[in-house]
């Protein structure tokens, strides 16, 4: 199977002023439902890290969800959930950051990664890169090596992955404006 991804673009909507007047919202919703499509993403997600040796893959609450268990089984890695505030059970540590359309916090279990292990993080969209960072903190924290950042659509001019130029970002599907 190919894994040029950009014709999937074709199956994400945009919606004007959601959540907020003046954002344009992209929905991959559209996409998810589409068998073909939904694999195709998975499918390329996996080509990539394979090989990688990676550990663990982390998905962000909640449209990481989506896409990290699917990733991990392929890896045979273990996933973990990074998560909104007071939402995990045992101890957690918290970061705090900017969104797009607000702020917000993130958790993830102080045992969720050993020391050295080698983590992907994944989620459905980079924009401004400030929930991607607020994770990346949170692994770097717990010891845990970045193996990979992978986001299913990027929205460039939001020049977000100017954040993470020490990083391996995968983004596969890209917008423009
Ligand atoms: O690059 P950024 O500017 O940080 O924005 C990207 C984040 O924003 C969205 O999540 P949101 O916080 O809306 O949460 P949700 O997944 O629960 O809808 C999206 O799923 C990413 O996690
Ligand atoms: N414009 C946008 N569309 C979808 N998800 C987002 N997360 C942050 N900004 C977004």
């Amino acid at each position: 199977m190919s894994h040029n991804c950009e014709p999937l673009k074709e199956l994400v909507r945009t919606v004007p002023d959601f959540p907020k007047p003046g954002i344009l919202f992209y929905d991959i919703t559209t996409l998810l439902r589409d068998k073909a499509g939904f694999a195709q993403l998975i499918d390329a997600f996996a080509a990539y890290y394979i090989g990688k040796e990676v550990d663990l893959v982390l998905g962000i609450e909640a449209r990481g969800f989506i896409f990290g268990p699917a990733l991990a089984y392929r890896l045979n890695a273990g996933f973990v959930p990074v998560r909104k505030p007071n939402k995990l059970p045992a101890k957690a540590a918290r970061v705090t950051y900017d969104l797009e359309y607000g702020t917000d916090s993130l958790e993830i279990h102080l045992d969720a990664i050993q020391p050295g292990q080698r983590v992907v993080i994944v989620d459905d969209l980079l924009a401004t890169g400030g929930t991607m960072q607020a994770t990346v903190q949170l692994v770097r924290q717990l010891g845990g090596e970045i193996a990979g950042l992978g986001f299913a659509v990027e929205l460039d001019f939001l020049k977000g992955r100017d954040k993470f130029q020490e990083y391996d970002v995968l983004s596969l599907l890209h917008y423009d404006e």
